[in-house]
């Protein structure tokens, strides 16, 4: 379980989270939404320790993650993908997700390894559907494949907690219908936090959502009930017109 409590983030001055309380149960596909400069992204860096919190606690399984390192907080299970790409295009994806498996060893371990595919790393194979590209170079994979390797990345270091940063941001129809159905799936076992903005796919895979805006959570529900909030229409009007959740289907 991850349990925010009172954050506080401020940059000169300026207030980018305003105590957030936030409180996501183990097993949870949680969608964060939120116009832009709402905090979306420092929420994400509090919780992995690329940000330091002025205030405020932030738990997960247990464990205080303020003022903890960010390797040490990969350690304890939490990962996180950019909006910027990580991925080697020159090496292939098996070669990819078998660097991603490996940053949360000790290197005796690494040392020591035999060679051949992980357990890890075929897993994650398997989840995103990408076993007959695995031998392929990474730069020749389409926009969507590359973010499910991205995930795939992510899954082969073996996270409890998956922070993902918009991750259906320009892919078809199609691709964001499989995205779907992996995050629901990844969910099963796995504690999921997507940022997101694109309220149809929204409508079609969250069951619970949290509304930041200006560094607060605003309102949290279900799609329908955070859409059909006044106080969330009103934040989203006159900003990007895509975001405009009272739009319905
Ligand atoms: N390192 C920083 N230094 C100063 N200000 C920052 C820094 N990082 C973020 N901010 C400010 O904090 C506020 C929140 O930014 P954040 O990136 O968390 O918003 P967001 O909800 O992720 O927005 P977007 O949808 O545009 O990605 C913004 O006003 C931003 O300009």
């Amino acid at each position: 379980m991850l349990e925010l409590r009172d954050v506080q983030v401020v940059f000169d001055g300026f207030r980018a989270l305003d105590g957030v309380d936030l409180t996501v149960p183990e097993g949870e596909l949680r969608f964060l939404i939120g116009p832009n400069g709402a905090g979306k992204t420092t929420l994400i860096d509090v919780i992995t320790g690329l940000t330091r919190p002025a205030a405020g606690s932030v738990r997960f399984g247990g464990h205080d993650l303020v003022g903890r390192k960010e390797h040490q907080i990969v350690r304890l299970g939490v990962g996180r993908t950019f909006q910027t790409s990580v991925v080697f295009e020159e090496l292939t994806v098996v070669e990819n997700l078998d660097l991603a498996a490996s940053f949360r060893k000790p290197l005796w371990s690494l040392a020591r390894r035999r060679r051949g595919v992980t357990e890890a790393v075929e897993e994650a194979l398997a989840r995103t559907g990408l076993e007959e590209l695995a031998e392929r170079s990474a730069g020749v994979l389409s926009h969507g494949q590359r973010q499910w390797l991205e995930i795939g990345m992510l899954l082969a270091q073996r996270p409890r907690l998956l922070l993902l940063d918009e991750p259906v941001a320009g892919m078809s129809r199609e691709e964001r219908e499989r995205t779907g159905e992996l995050l629901t799936q990844i969910a099963a076992d796995h504690t999921v936090i997507v940022v997101e903005h694109d309220m149809e796919f929204l409508r079609r895979h969250a069951s619970k959502v949290t509304v930041l805006h200006e560094g607060k959570v605003l309102v949290e529900g279900s799609v329908d009930q955070v859409s059909g909030d006044p106080r969330v229409q009103e934040v989203y009007l006159g900003r990007r017109p895509s975001d405009a959740v009272s739009e319905r289907p």
